[in-house]
């Protein structure tokens, strides 16, 4: 064997807590997939170190790039991302090598004293700067007959957790996926349903990206996909690609696959008869942050059980994106978030 196929793996990470969680967890499996160790390398990144607030500095892309910049260079062989975190155009000379099986996607309270989002008294302080967030949570406590004070807040996991401990705030909202993995989610004292607030486009699925030269690595990687979970992102992030939105935009998507439905196709030949197909079913939001006004759409399309094929997810996540346009979505996120 040569040296290249035997050299520990280098797994690009930030260090955060929530990275070095996600990325440990990936390092074991392909450690399990390949039998070759993996060594994590921290990066620093821009998002890291800017004390600046993210709007300001261009959203959660910023996290992204350094990542990206060390596997171009070959400094690292693999990166790990949080999945909606990643700008919604690939670039050529990366590749997606797999989108494991995702965590649950819905967003989290935790809220002072065990209450749920229908208990907190009118005025609560909720701490989320998503403009995603406070539109839905905004509109719901208006159809609740009170108001919620939206906060914004920055800050890794557990400081945001913090601001509930101190009293400072009476609740947060977080991705239950992030706090699953940093082993926290039993302080969350309700998961918010999609009924009422839609996730953001491809929140809690992780992506595995290579340099696309890296073709063996490539294939191998691409064991650990799952072609249903990059089914349902692929429809939600074609959907905020398709609104034009930046990452900061208040967009909620989230795409669920119901499989087994067989289809009759048409014509001759072996592909002829009963195609197994699946039915992804795909939910969209776009608000005012002050919740007064949101486009709330869904639609349901056919996706061949072909893994390598998105077209389809794609295009469901145009058409759904273009009845959201008419209904008046682009008005929506030209206001914008404070
Ligand atoms: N925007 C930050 C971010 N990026 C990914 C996660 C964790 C959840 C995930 O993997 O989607 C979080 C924290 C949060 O939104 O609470």
């Amino acid at each position: 064997m040569t040296d290249s196929t035997t050299r520990a793996l280098r797994l690009g990470t930030r260090r955060s807590k929530l990275a070095m969680a996600q990325s440990g967890q990936v390092a074991e499996a392909v450690r399990a997939l390949t039998g070759r160790a993996v060594e994590l390398v921290e990066i620093t990144t821009y998002g890291d170190t800017s004390r600046e607030h993210l709007a300001q500095i261009g959203g959660t892309g910023v996290f992204v790039s350094a990542l990206r910049d060390a596997l171009l260079a070959g400094e690292i062989d693999f990166a790990v991302h949080s999945l909606k975190d990643l700008p919604t155009t690939q670039p050529d000379d990366l590749t997606l090598a797999a989108i494991p099986v995702r965590e649950d996607p819905r967003d989290a309270l935790i809220a002072r004293d065990g209450l749920r989002f229908e208990q907190l008294p009118d005025g609560a302080r909720v701490g989320t700067g998503s403009p995603r967030r406070m539109a839905q949570l905004n509109a719901w406590a208006r159809s609740l007959g009170r108001r919620v004070e939206t906060v914004p807040i920055r800050g890794n996991i557990d400081t945001r957790i913090g601001f509930v401990e101190k009293g400072e705030l009476d609740a947060v909202v977080l991705a239950a996926a992030g706090l699953t993995r940093i082993g926290r989610i039993d302080e969350a004292t309700q998961l918010l349903s999609p009924d009422v607030v839609l996730p953001a486009p491809g929140q809690g699925a992780l992506a595995i990206e290579c340099a696309a030269v890296n073709v063996d690595l490539v294939a191998r990687l691409a064991e650990l996909d799952d072609p249903d979970t990059r089914a349902a992102v692929t429809a939600e992030r074609s959907l905020l690609a398709a609104l034009e939105a930046g990452c900061s935009a208040p967009v909620g998507a989230l795409a669920d696959l119901s499989p087994g439905s067989r289809l009759r196709s048409s014509g001759a030949g072996p592909t002829a008869g009963e195609q197994v197909v699946t039915e992804l079913h795909l939910r969209g939001v776009v608000g005012t942050t002050d919740g007064s006004t949101l486009v709330q759409l869904s639609t349901t399309g056919h996706v061949p059980a072909s893994p390598d094929d998105v077209s389809a997810p794609l295009m469901l996540g145009r058409e759904l994106a273009a009845e959201m346009l008419a209904k008046g979505a682009a008005g929506l996120m030209g206001e914008r978030a404070l």
